[in-house]
């Protein structure tokens, strides 16, 4: 297993070429956030928006929608039980993530499933939270996309039905074959990144990112990396290592590091990381 290193951001962040504008660095299409997790689809937005992916729209529960554009004017939004509107968002997009605050009704199950029906071989398609209960439970068939799932170790233990206890790096990357051709990103203390070309564990990170929404933000910062940067697979390395690295930084001086902090700090992070 490679260890992780802070080269793979400037391998990923790109210097902006002048001639460029919003739709160069990709659509974003982000599903969640139910009447109960509205603020787990607002993090992975915002993630994704101040990342600096080109457009954003997040489709989720109505209730959820002045919270939203409150907050994130910079963001579309859309009922996420309106089938047009599902269909069309989804089809124009370069990345999806789906499940952050989704929940596991029978609406949510809904959603996931016709979204698995939208999506195409050309789009990343990120499966995280709610989504992957879904998929775990419903034992529902993968669509043809380039598939990341970003669970956590019960969600992954959910997903292959193998023990957090048992989840060696043997076993993780067997189920990782049997489930898809696509990447997993196995989060914990010591976050491991599955992928078709090789196996990685993250350096950074730090207790003082234990708290609700860090996953949905890490999320939302994948969507926002493979929209905007050609290799998949670094972009997702890129964001997994830029997540837990800008909690590393604030955790200098603070006890608990919030997800919507870690957002702040992405435009100034992304600056002095890239390309040079
Ligand atoms: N503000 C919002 O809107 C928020 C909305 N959210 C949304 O809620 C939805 C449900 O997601 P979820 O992760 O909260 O719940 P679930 O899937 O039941 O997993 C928890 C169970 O797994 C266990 N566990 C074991 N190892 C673990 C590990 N390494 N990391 C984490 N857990 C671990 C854990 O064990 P325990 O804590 O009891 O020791 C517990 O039994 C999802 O859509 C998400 O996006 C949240 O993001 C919060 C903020
Ligand atoms: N002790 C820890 N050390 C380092 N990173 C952690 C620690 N605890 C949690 N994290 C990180 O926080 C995130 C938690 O994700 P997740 O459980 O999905 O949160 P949520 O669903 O509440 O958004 C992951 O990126 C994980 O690596
Ligand atoms: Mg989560």
């Amino acid at each position: 297993m490679k260890q992780l290193t802070e080269a793979i951001l400037a391998q990923t962040i790109r210097v902006r070429p002048a001639e460029s504008h919003k739709g160069t660095y990709g659509r974003v299409c982000l599903i969640g956030g139910n009447a109960q997790f509205g603020g787990a689809i607002l993090m992975a937005t915002e993630a994704s928006v101040y990342s600096g992916a080109g457009l954003n729209t997040t489709l989720t529960d109505p209730s959820n929608f002045v919270s939203l554009h409150a907050r994130l004017p910079e963001a579309m939004v859309a009922d996420f039980t309106d089938q047009s509107a599902l269909s069309a968002l989804v089809t124009a997009a370069n990345t999806v993530v789906i499940g952050p605050g989704l929940g596991t009704d029978a609406t949510s199950l809904d959603i996931l499933t016709k979204v698995f029906r939208l999506v195409s071989s050309k789009q990343t398609l990120i499966i995280d939270g709610s989504a992957i209960t879904l998929v775990a439970k419903h034992d529902l068939a993968l669509p043809s996309a380039q598939l990341v799932f970003t669970p956590h170790q019960m969600e992954w233990q959910r997903l292959t039905g193998i023990k957090i206890a048992d989840q060696t790096d043997d076993a993780n990357e067997t189920a990782r074959t049997q489930l898809m051709n696509g990447t997993v990103v196995l989060k914990s203390h010591q976050t491991k990144i599955y992928t078709p070309t090789g196996s990685y564990l993250n350096t950074t990170g730090t207790p003082a990112q234990a708290t609700g929404g860090m996953g949905d933000t890490l999320a939302g910062m994948i969507a926002g990396f493979t929209a905007q940067f050609t290799n998949q697979t670094d972009a997702i390395l890129a964001a997994v290592y830029a997540h837990s690295d800008i909690a590393d930084l604030l955790a200098k001086r603070q006890y608990v590091v919030l997800p919507t902090q870690i957002i702040q700090q992405l435009p100034s992070y992304m600056y002095n990381h890239q390309h040079k």
